[in-house]
């Protein structure tokens, strides 16, 4: 199909250069090859305008090769027997770029940037379905408010930023560490069963306690602080990912009531 192309500048090209070109110039690979069977259908459908966009994305080929997400609006009349075809193409990448960014803040911690809350609990519960074993940690900063209250706000800040770099460090690629609230994380080990937690935790609070890792604090002074952890295990079938954070939420207190900087395992 030849195009009547008036004017492809979001594209890279005038319409000069464009007008009775094969429009299938103007789409990604991607596309092209299904760009005939798609009009051919369209053309059969009682259907006389439709619309692409961003939920299903489309990319234009811009002149110089990079792709743009566009929006394609395509409708038809027919002139006398003879059906003709209007397509607008409209550059979204400024809306796909906001889009993107607003989707990655809602599942994002502002501070650590770690997964939130939200994120955590949607990317667990599709592991849940497994039978393999399921381990969850909650940690928690001890005496945080006196670290706010001792060195002030920017320095307790820092130190959060810094916990959840060093356990982003020790976790493997498969763990899923977030940010519970607060002075409060936590982290889901796939296919690791309750020893194997609790040493993971072990390891973490004591990396903490004795401080083996960089500081970076404004004058090169590290700020002492400890965590205390709570471990649970999934128990079989268990598919509720709250039940399993209680356990883990139990295990914690108890750790912070027998003198916290310790990790305590829920029995049960
Ligand atoms: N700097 C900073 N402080 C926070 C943030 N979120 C919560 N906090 C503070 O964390 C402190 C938590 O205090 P508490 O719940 O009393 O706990 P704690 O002082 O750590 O005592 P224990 O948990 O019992 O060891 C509060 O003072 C909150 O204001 C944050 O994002 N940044």
């Amino acid at each position: 199909m030849r195009s009547g192309v008036r004017s492809a500048r979001n594209l890279g090209y005038s319409a000069d250069e464009i007008l009775g070109e094969p429009i299938e110039r103007l789409l990604s690979e991607k596309f092209r090859g299904n760009h005939h069977r798609n009009v051919q259908q369209f053309a059969r459908s009682p259907v006389r305008s439709r619309q692409m966009d961003e939920r299903n994305r489309v990319y234009g080929r811009h002149r110089d090769g990079t792709l743009i997400p566009v929006e394609i609006a395509i409708s038809k009349i027919n002139v006398s027997g003879l059906i003709e075809f209007t397509a607008v193409i409209r550059d979204i990448a400024d809306r796909v770029r906001l889009m993107d960014l607003l989707q990655k803040q809602a599942i994002t911690d502002e501070l650590t940037g770690l997964p939130n809350r939200r994120e955590f609990l949607d990317v667990v519960e599709a592991v849940m379905g497994a039978d393999a074993d399921l381990s969850v940690f909650l940690l928690d900063v001890d005496h945080f408010k006196k670290i706010n209250d001792s060195y002030g706000h920017d320095v307790g800040d820092e130190v959060l930023r810094l916990l959840s770099e060093v356990a982003m460090a020790s976790s493997r690629s498969e763990d899923i560490f977030a940010r519970w609230g607060g002075e409060e994380f936590i982290a889901a080990l796939p296919g690791v069963n309750i020893e194997q937690a609790k040493a993971v935790a072990e390891d973490l609070r004591a990396r903490i306690e004795q401080q083996e890792f960089q500081h970076h604090w404004r004058n090169g002074k590290p700020i002492p602080f400890t965590v205390s952890i709570g471990v649970a295990r999934r128990s079989s079938r268990e598919r509720n990912i709250l039940e399993l954070i209680k356990r883990a939420d139990q295990a914690l207190y108890k750790a912070k009531q027998t003198g916290r900087n310790r990790v305590e395992v829920d029995p049960s």
